[in-house]
């Protein structure tokens, strides 16, 4: 078979194979539950013989035995049970976190175009059905084979031809059980791509219900919503309809193939070649193999119907990150702040060129104000720096050492980046400043908070620090979440800061507030603010006009007014009141 058509399964290989030594246990205790099961057609049969014969003693001995049976048997299952969803969960777990972590090291480009309900759901949904499979797989399914094999073997030994003839219809029920699979692997795959569909949606909507309820569009989206869900449900319904059918087909060729036994049966006894205690045996060992032919039915469409569950994770992985740590990559050592861009041309994947041989030298503690037109790249230059992106020719230099050469983590950590947008994680506002620190130096967090004029509303809450922010937790104006965003940069205590000014407008006594807090901020560091407030430029040491992808015009805000060039035009448009 060639490798890609290999079922999806195998690449689960890597995440079993360090659990072997659970499913090994639940091995045994699988053989024990067998063979403690294969003997009770033959006790049943004994408890039969003596119960003709009126042997009140001998049915005695042999009941005790059979509860023996019984008592093993069940024993060995709490023992399979136990081992193999220890194995499968920690299987799991592995294969989560490496998803996961798999997805935090791909580039911040695929994040624009996947969809965040349909990650989500990935992780936690898919994985969540892969588990159960191995779970079922480990356990019950080998189970079932194991009985499946092992008490046909007893019922030839008791008498092979009624066996054979049992068997007749085994065939036919294979075949049906495995067409039914195919059928439901696709309506299975058709159904959880509309789930996540489903979930992307939710995910996109009330993320943005502002923009949703301004737009006064709740009636469009509830019918996106229904016209989905719908989808959805017509998926299901297919599904569960193919189930719906499976069982009764399955069962009653099930209920024939007993008839027919009887039937035999009662032939061999009346010619004296099968005694009644036997076909008691039979029997019983027919009712054992009802639940495995039935389990495995199930298991069997369980496992084609998270093929497709596996095949959406799988597909996570096949992502490769193109941005990452070069095998050599060293630390990036504390640096002073000084960066370069040399002979720089960059493109994003629509191959429409941004930067074209840009080249740029800043020095430590300088004040660069990037300004330009809307998409000129203002955001590409700063994202160059802190390496969301490698240029494609050219290289970007801080303190001389090429950034490409050194760890990315270094490197980010000595840059501290403050967005037009604050996002605020569910935690307290003491881990928000601290972001990404395991640790919380509270001391620290205060005097970046005291810098970030943030400590004194903290204050004002009961809980001061303690007090639960983003999701369920309090609301914090727009200046406040500003100000929480600077506190967080300055916790790092970067040598280079990337700010990006929001430009919705704050009251005056907010913007006061925010506006001392970044001057702070800038205090002895290099400084890239994409500028939206003249107060800004005008204290830039240096602003950089971008326009078509080159630095069209540089120097302070009155050698730029002076020259009347694209600056002295722009200016005039985006910052005189
Ligand atoms: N992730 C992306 N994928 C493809 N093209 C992009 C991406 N991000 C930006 N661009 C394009 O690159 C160019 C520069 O964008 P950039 O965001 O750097 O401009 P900007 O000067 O910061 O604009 P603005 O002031 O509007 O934020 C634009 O043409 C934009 O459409």
């Amino acid at each position: 078979m060639a490798p890609q058509q290999r079922s999806v399964y195998w690449q689960l290989l890597p995440f079993l194979k360090p659990q072997w030594s659970l499913f090994s246990w639940s091995f045994v205790c699988i053989v024990g539950y067998v063979l403690a099961t294969v003997m009770l057609p033959y006790l049943a049969g004994q408890v039969t013989y003596f119960i003709s014969q009126g042997q009140v003693s001998n049915i005695a001995r042999w009941l005790g035995f059979t509860t023996l049976a019984f008592l093993i048997q069940n024993l060995f299952q709490y023992g399979e049970k136990v081992f193999s969803i220890r194995a499968s969960l920690a299987a799991v777990l592995e294969l989560r976190k490496k998803v996961y972590a798999h997805l935090h090291q791909l580039n911040i480009d695929y994040f624009a175009s996947a969809k965040t309900g349909d990650l989500s759901y990935r992780l936690t949904e898919d994985i969540d059905r892969i588990g159960e499979v191995i779970y079922k797989m480990s356990q019950q399914f080998i189970s079932c084979i194991f009985q499946l094999i092992a008490i046909p073997i007893y019922m030839f030994y008791l008498n092979w031809p009624l066996t054979l003839a049992g068997f007749l219809i085994a065939p036919l029920m294979a075949w049906l059980i495995g067409s039914f699979g195919n059928r439901m692997l696709a309506l299975s795959r058709r159904s959880q791509n509309e789930i996540s569909n489903l979930s992307s949606l939710l995910t996109e909507v009330l993320g943005n219900i502002r923009v949703v309820k301004a737009f006064a569009a709740d009636e469009y989206e509830v019918s996106r919503f229904s016209a989905i869900a719908d989808k959805n449900r017509t998926a299901k319904y297919r599904t569960e309809h193919l189930t719906a059918i499976q069982y009764p087909v399955v069962g009653f060729l099930e209920a024939v193939g007993i008839m027919f036994l009887f039937l035999l049966g009662g032939w061999q006894i009346a010619l004296g070649r099968l005694q009644p205690q036997e076909f008691v045996s039979f029997l019983v060992a027919v009712a054992l193999l009802i639940d495995p032919i039935n389990l495995s039915t199930q298991h069997y469409n369980a496992f084609k119907q998270t093929e497709a569950s596996a095949e959406r994770v799988f597909e996570l992985f096949a992502e490769k990150p193109t941005l990452r740590d070069r095998p050599d990559a060293q630390a990036l050592p504390p640096i002073t702040g000084k960066v370069e861009y040399r002979d720089i041309s960059f493109a994003y994947d629509s191959g429409k060129p941004v930067f074209n041989q840009l080249s740029l030298l800043v020095h430590p503690g300088d004040v660069i104000a990037l300004v330009g037109p809307s998409g000129a790249g203002k955001t590409t230059l700063v994202n160059l720096l802190a390496r969301f992106y490698d240029p494609h020719l050219g290289e970007v230099l801080v303190d001389g050492i090429d950034i490409r050469e050194v760890t990315l983590r270094s490197l980010r950590r000595q840059i501290g980046i403050v967005p037009q947008e604050t996002t605020l994680f569910s935690g307290t506002i003491a881990q928000n400043i601290a972001y990404g620190q395991t640790t919380l130096d509270y001391d620290a967090i205060k005097i970046a908070a005291q810098v970030a004029n943030a400590h004194d509303f903290i204050q004002q809450f009961s809980q001061g620090y303690h007090t639960w922010v983003g999701e369920r937790g309090v609301n914090l104006s727009g200046g406040q979440r500003q100000r929480i965003a600077i506190a967080r940069a300055i916790l790092l205590n970067p040598r280079i800061l990337i700010l990006d000014e929001a430009t919705s407008a704050l009251d005056s006594e907010s913007e006061a507030l925010v506006q001392e807090a970044l001057e702070r901020a800038m205090e002895n560091r290099t400084v890239f603010v994409i500028a939206h407030r003249l107060s800004t430029v005008r204290k830039a040491n240096r602003i950089l006009f971008i326009e078509n992808g080159q630095i069209a015009e540089s120097g302070t805000h009155c050698e730029l007014l002076e020259q009347q060039g694209r600056y002295e035009q722009f200016y005039a448009q985006q910052f005189k009141e």
